[in-house]
């Protein structure tokens, strides 16, 4: 039974297919203090936060069985990425749900800010009647300069468009060709900053977008413009947006997200300039209910090890791709096992070389599993999300290569390690109807079940070698089941493959190598 906790309010209606799976306890606790989370968290298998659970470092080492955090939304920067992936957990969220909602809300925005709606509202409210204290602004005509032209920025697009405005947009990934499909100028940030009487924000907060509006953007900006993060809290600079406000640089705000959530009371607040409301982008019923709907889904597939799409952190897999590649992952678990068991010295390269017909197929995931078997012999806690991350901590280079010769075998998989004492390389296929096998080890060509006990034995090709090995295996009670013979010439250095019925001590390894015509014994566990 999978325990998945639900630690901010969800649509109901939205986690009914968790609350209706047999194999699924939900566990609703919202507004847990720290240690209460703490403790929660430690048997549960999956985690669903919005963006009010800071899942935290500390949080995610507490998580003993956890294999996956669900953020029931888009923004995940509530959630320590790299903690999690370190920790081998799966981060989903759900990109699309609310795309709709926050462009409308955004949208609302723009419109409150350019007509003074909740200002007029106060004051009527108050009982005045003060027209001319609001008078707006046409959106008519004005320029909406986007910054961030992804999902939400481009439903707004063409929102703005309705209203007859015209759209510039700065994002890096816009191509001339989509900006036109929308009805957009692409621009640089410069000419979007400087020509723009809206400019909105749209972009997630990174490094590079934090204060990506800061005191020099507003210097840079039309008299008058008017300001909106619908985003996140620190794209803009609240100082110096306050300073820009003070100074009649910045004729509106309007902000639905702050740099400290809640903000409390905010200086900014204190300016009849600034609209605000309190982080309600994607607080709609049909948001939440889609959101909601996606996560629980993406939850579901991965405690099930079905397919899934929306991690965060691993490259996305279409469904029809996992599918292709399901077949071989057993073939790349076990040869990066393999090949670390069989090379001697610290590891410091793998270079994975995928040929024929795999050749043409996005083979990332399975360079991922490879990399997996490999480390686990290593390091206890290692799964195809930590692997990348922790060869790249422990200074592990690896390179994936693709060839379209594949020595007459539909598709083969070529792992390659390099050690500070030596090279090692080990070629594995599926055969149809046959499963998996290793057909090469370094130059010698073998076929070998990867499976099981193993004992590679590199040896010199003399008579009665194989005899004696034979002998010795049979002297301390180890039954072989299958024996394969590799050589490059006659008389020359050449490798045994033998499968054992049980795992060999030290003792029989030690009286092998003691053999004269053996060079080295390596025992290997798959
Ligand atoms: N207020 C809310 O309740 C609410 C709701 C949903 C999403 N959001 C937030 O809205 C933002 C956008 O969401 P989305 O679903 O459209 O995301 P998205 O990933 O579809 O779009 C983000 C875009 O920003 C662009 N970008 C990244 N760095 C940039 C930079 N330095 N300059 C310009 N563009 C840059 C990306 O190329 C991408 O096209 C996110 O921060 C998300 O967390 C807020
Ligand atoms: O990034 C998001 O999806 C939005 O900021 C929504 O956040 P919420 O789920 O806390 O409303």
């Amino acid at each position: 039974m999978f325990r998945v906790l639900i630690t901010d309010p969800l649509s109901k209606l939205g986690i009914e297919q968790l609350l209706d799976a047999t194999d699924v306890k939900v566990v609703q606790k919202t507004d847990l203090s720290k240690e209460e989370l703490l403790t929660e968290i430690a048997d549960a298998d999956a985690l669903i936060v919005r963006s009010q659970t800071q899942v935290t470092a500390e949080l995610i080492q507490h998580a003993k069985k956890l294999k996956v955090i669900g953020r029931a939304g888009v923004g995940v920067d509530n959630i320590d990425i790299p903690a999690a992936t370190a920790q081998g957990i799966i981060v989903v969220n759900a990109p699309d749900g609310n795309t709709i909602s926050t462009a409308e809300h955004t949208f609302a925005m723009l419109i409150s800010l350019a007509r003074n709606i909740p200002q007029g509202y106060r004051s009527i409210v108050r009982g005045e009647w003060n027209r001319k204290a609001y008078v707006g602004v046409e959106l008519n005509n004005k320029t909406l300069g986007i910054l961030g032209l992804g999902r939400i920025g481009t439903e707004l697009a063409k929102r703005a468009r309705a209203f007859h405005m015209n759209v510039m947009a700065f994002d890096p990934y816009l191509t001339e060709d989509r900006a036109k499909k929308i009805g957009v100028q692409k621009a640089s940030l410069d000419h979007v900053i400087a020509a723009s009487d809206f400019i909105t924000v749209h972009t997630p907060l990174t490094k590079e977008t934090r204060h990506l509006i800061d005191a020099k953007a507003f210097s840079q900006m039309k008299n008058g413009v008017r300001i909106l993060n619908c985003a996140r809290g620190g794209i803009i600079d609240e100082n110096a947006l306050f300073d820009a406000i003070q100074s009649g640089k910045v004729a509106g705000a309007a902000l639905d997200v702050f740099e400290t959530e809640p903000p409390g009371e905010h200086p900014l607040f204190t300016l009849p300039q600034v609209i605000a409301t309190p982080h309600l982008g994607a607080s709609t019923r049909e948001a939440q209910e889609n959101v909601a709907i996606d996560v629980s889904q993406e939850i579901l597939h991965i405690l099930r090890d079905e397919p899934f799409k929306n991690a965060v952190n691993l490259p996305s897999i279409p469904a029809e791709l996992q599918e292709k590649l399901r077949p071989y992952q057993i073939l790349a678990e076990r040869l990066g096992s393999f090949s670390i068991q069989s090379a001697e010295g610290a590891l410091e390269e793998i270079t994975i070389t995928f040929s024929g017909e795999l050749a043409e197929m996005d083979t990332a995931p399975l360079s991922r599993i490879i990399l997996k078997g490999t480390l686990s012999h290593y390091l206890s806690d290692v799964n195809y999300v930590s692997a990348p991350y922790l060869a790249k901590e422990r200074g592990i280079k690896v390179t994936e290569q693709k060839t379209s010769q594949s020595h007459g075998f539909t598709h083969l998989i070529h792992v390659g390690i390099r050690t500070d004492q030596g090279e090692f390389i080990v070629s594995g296929t599926l055969l149809n109807g046959l499963g998996t096998r290793i057909v090469k080890i370094d130059q010698y060509p073998v076929d070998v079940q990867p499976e099981g006990h193993l004992l590679l034995i590199h040896h010199y090709d003399r008579p009665g070698a194989i005899g004696r090995v034979g002998t010795i295996l049979g002297d301390h009670g180890v039954n072989i089941a299958t024996m394969q013979v590799g050589r490059k010439n006659i008389g020359g250095r050449a490798i045994m493959m033998l499968h054992v019925d049980k795992q060999v001590s030290e003792t029989l390894l030690e009286s092998l190598e003691a053999l004269d015509e053996i060079h080295r014994v390596t025992a290997i566990d798959l």
